[in-house]
């Protein structure tokens, strides 16, 4: 039987608002990556755009590429990061591609390498999707390394390192294949990334771990509250098409090494706008949040409101997957958010002298802790969400940042 036949097409997507100041070197490196890896090919860089006003696109276009470049723009309400991506995806299926790529528009570390190194572990006819592991300020990630990652592998029994890393590739295969999964509206901001892995783990398809070395890009921090709210909401949304959470493949996860040995710390004036925040929700919501998550009831007080340390979080997770499994979605959603906020600065508490090799070991066990937790509670998913529109719910008010 003849295979699959390929168009020798490459496309490089950068998803992008108001990055002027990166977004030219970032499709730089692209450009030289593809010249390197696809010398003899048609190679295309997309620069998805949703409403920038610092001349972003106009950054991009007087970068002088090999690569064909397009632009793909959008306004601004009511859009976001994954608006770009299905604008990406569109234009590779448009074109014939066998491969796209992804990379994120501020990453100051895009290197060239990395372009040969993420198409190379989607070569197949088969759907794959490959994701990034890099060294990262531990300061940063999060949203990865307290939420999507120890998630995922205790509802689908994959452990995913960095499941939202922003840098992806996936073939011609799993480009057919996305176009058939339910777009929540959070899919079309933050929830892009988490969408595509916990679809793609749902499915059961191979996802592949490719190195990348340091990523180094604008803090995330000014987005904690909103951002990992995108990224719940579009978790829950493919959560909720199982009917049961999945056995653990492996008992532990692959050791990891993605905590840099440099390191910045977050803005202050930030840190305390975010905790005002959170803690004017928890003190609103304390009985539903104490209701809903048992386990918050044991929570001790600490300088910036409540100390979620690394053997109450995995308990408090599973909480939560309970409660979306019994239909508490947007409640289940939120309240974890705030409870997320308070595992993030007691974290950063219990690494004050740790080395790197030292955090990625209490984070491989939080990972594997909440597997355990998890695991033990035999939760069948009996309730279909809504897949209405995205609602900032509760926390609209109250993060003036939300989007
Ligand atoms: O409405 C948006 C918001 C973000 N992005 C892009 O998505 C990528 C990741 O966004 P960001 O850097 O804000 O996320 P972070 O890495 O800080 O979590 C970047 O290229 C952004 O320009 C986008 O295309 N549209
Ligand atoms: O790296 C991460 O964990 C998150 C956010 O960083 P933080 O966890 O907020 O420090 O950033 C990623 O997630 C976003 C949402 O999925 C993606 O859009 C970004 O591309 C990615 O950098």
């Amino acid at each position: 039987m003849c295979g699959v036949r390929h168009s020798g097409i490459t496309v490089v997507g950068i998803p992008a608002r108001n990055e002027a100041t990166t977004v030219a070197s970032v499709a730089r490196a692209a450009d030289e990556g593809l010249r390197q890896a696809f010398p003899n090919r048609t190679n295309v860089i997309v620069l998805a755009d949703n409403g920038s006003t610092d001349g972003t696109a106009d950054r991009f276009l007087d970068a002088d590429l090999h690569a064909h470049q397009i632009v793909v723009r959008s306004t601004a309400a009511g859009t976001g990061k994954g608006t770009n991506v299905f604008a990406i995806a569109d234009k590779a299926r448009e074109l014939g591609a066998d491969r796209v790529l992804l990379l994120d528009a501020d990453v100051r570390s895009t290197e060239p390498q990395w372009i040969e190194r993420l198409a190379t572990a989607v070569d197949d006819d088969s759907p794959v999707l490959a994701l990034p592991t890099y060294r990262r300020n531990r300061f940063e990630a999060n949203t990865t390394n307290h939420l999507a990652s120890p998630l995922l592998a205790a509802i689908f029994g994959v452990h995913v390192q960095q499941p939202i890393g922003g840098e992806f590739a996936f073939n011609a295969a799993f480009l057919e294949r996305m176009t058939r999964w339910p777009r929540p509206a959070s899919a079309y901001l933050y929830g892009i990334d988490i969408w595509l892995t916990a679809n793609a783990l749902r499915e059961h398809l191979r996802v592949a771990e490719v190195p990348l070395g340091r990523k180094v890009h604008n803090s995330p921090f000014p987005k904690i509250l909103h951002l990992p709210q995108q990224v719940l909401d579009s978790l829950f949304h493919v959560v909720s098409q199982l009917d049961r959470v999945r056995p653990a493949f492996r008992a532990a996860p692959v050791k990891r090494e993605a905590v840099d040995g440099e390191f910045v710390r977050q803005d202050p004036d930030v840190i305390a706008r975010v905790t005002t925040t959170t803690n004017h929700y928890l003190k609103a919501y304390q009985p539903d949040i104490q209701r809903l998550l048992p386990s918050a009831r044991i929570l001790g007080p600490a300088p910036w409101g409540l100390w979620v340390g690394a053997d109450d979080w995995p308990h408090l997770l599973a909480d939560a997957v309970e409660a979306l499994a019994d239909g508490c979605f947007e409640a289940a959603r939120d309240h974890l958010v705030a409870l997320y906020v308070n595992r993030v600065l007691t974290f950063w508490d219990e690494i004050d002298g740790l080395s790197g090799p030292e955090i990625d070991e209490l984070l491989d066990r939080q990972a594997a802790d909440t597997v355990r937790a998890v695991k033990y509670r035999s939760i069948t998913f009996d309730h279909q969400c809504n897949t209405g529109g995205f609602d900032a719910g509760l926390w609209a008010a109250l993060d003036e940042h939300a989007a």
